[in-house]
């Protein structure tokens, strides 16, 4: 099986093509993402033909699980639709389980430059999904936040947001680098009140155009940049009026933009880049 190695601000995937969906994916992601027995990498991206869109996509997390939405893995993909010669033009259209997203390339300093309309964030608990009790936290433009959560002795305010696939945002005062995600991260994401488990994001607003922030992703651990996490970083900043319409997020692997003006889709902007193509043996 051939494949391509890609990656968005050090967010890692490898991406097949298949004219096929009949294949069990998710033991390949199992054995493909594995980074001493595979290729590795955080996800895995499945190119297929769409009766609706331009193509579509399916992303499956390093642990096998099947995610609704992927920000970095739809750029990444469109990436690979450009450099392969795929791409029907400079606008097209990838179906996700999350619905229709729309792609939209532009050339900086002669490199593409790839923005996603990355659909409209639900904020409903019921849809998210997240089981919270409704005495905590505020409802803020709809947005369950402020919510408190107990994690390794540690009160964490959280804040819901779905783009497709949960998150849970963390403001917090201090250095995201001295943020103990690699404990706390599991224990979130794995709270009994996400019945799906949930992405947790922790970000530090330095102004109201700039935040930093680290993930601990829902099937992998923390990894170096999420894009449906940065967009729902945007979301929750906008509401609790921390952001303002257009936020760079800083992450370890690099930065990506994200607008959202309090309603409608978010888009989200940054790189991505071709690695290497091989061939897989398994
Ligand atoms: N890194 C991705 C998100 C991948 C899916 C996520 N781990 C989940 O299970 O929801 C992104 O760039 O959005």
């Amino acid at each position: 099986m051939d494949f391509t190695k890609v990656q968005s601000v050090g967010n890692d995937f490898v991406l097949v093509e298949s004219r096929e969906d009949a294949f069990d994916w998710k033991s390949l992601a199992l054995a493909i993402c594995d980074r001493h027995y595979g290729v590795g990498s955080d996800g895995l991206l499945v190119l297929l033909p769409s009766l609706k869109a331009d193509f579509r996509m399916r992303i499956f997390n390093a642990d096998g699980s099947e995610a609704e939405a992927c920000g970095n893995g739809l750029r990444c993909l469109v990436h690979h639709l450009i450099t392969t010669g795929m791409a029907p033009g400079e606008m097209l259209s990838i179906e996700t389980y999350g619905g229709i997203r729309i792609a939209q390339v532009t050339l900086i300093n002669g490199s593409p430059n790839i923005k996603i309309g990355m659909g409209v964030p639900i904020l409903e608990p019921d849809e998210i999904p997240v089981e919270i009790d409704s005495d905590l936290g505020d409802r803020i433009c709809g947005m369950i936040s402020n919510y408190p959560v107990e994690a390794n002795g540690k009160q964490l305010n959280l804040n819901f947001v779905s783009m497709g696939n949960p998150h849970a945002v963390c403001f917090i005062d201090d250095a995201v680098a001295d943020f103990p995600l690699n404990i706390i991260g599991p224990m979130i994401e794995r709270n009994s009140m996400f019945p799906k488990r949930t992405n947790l994001e922790v970000v530090r607003v330095i102004n109201h155009g700039t935040v930093e922030m680290r993930v601990w992703e829902r099937g992998v651990g923390e990894t170096l940049a999420c894009g449906t996490g940065a967009c729902a970083v945007a979301v929750a900043g906008w509401i609790l009026g921390r952001t303002g319409n257009r936020v760079d997020i800083k992450l370890p692997g690099g930065q990506l933009t994200a607008d959202w003006c309090g309603q409608g889709e978010v888009y989200l902007s940054g790189r991505a880049e071709t690695v290497f193509n091989g061939s897989w043996l398994k």
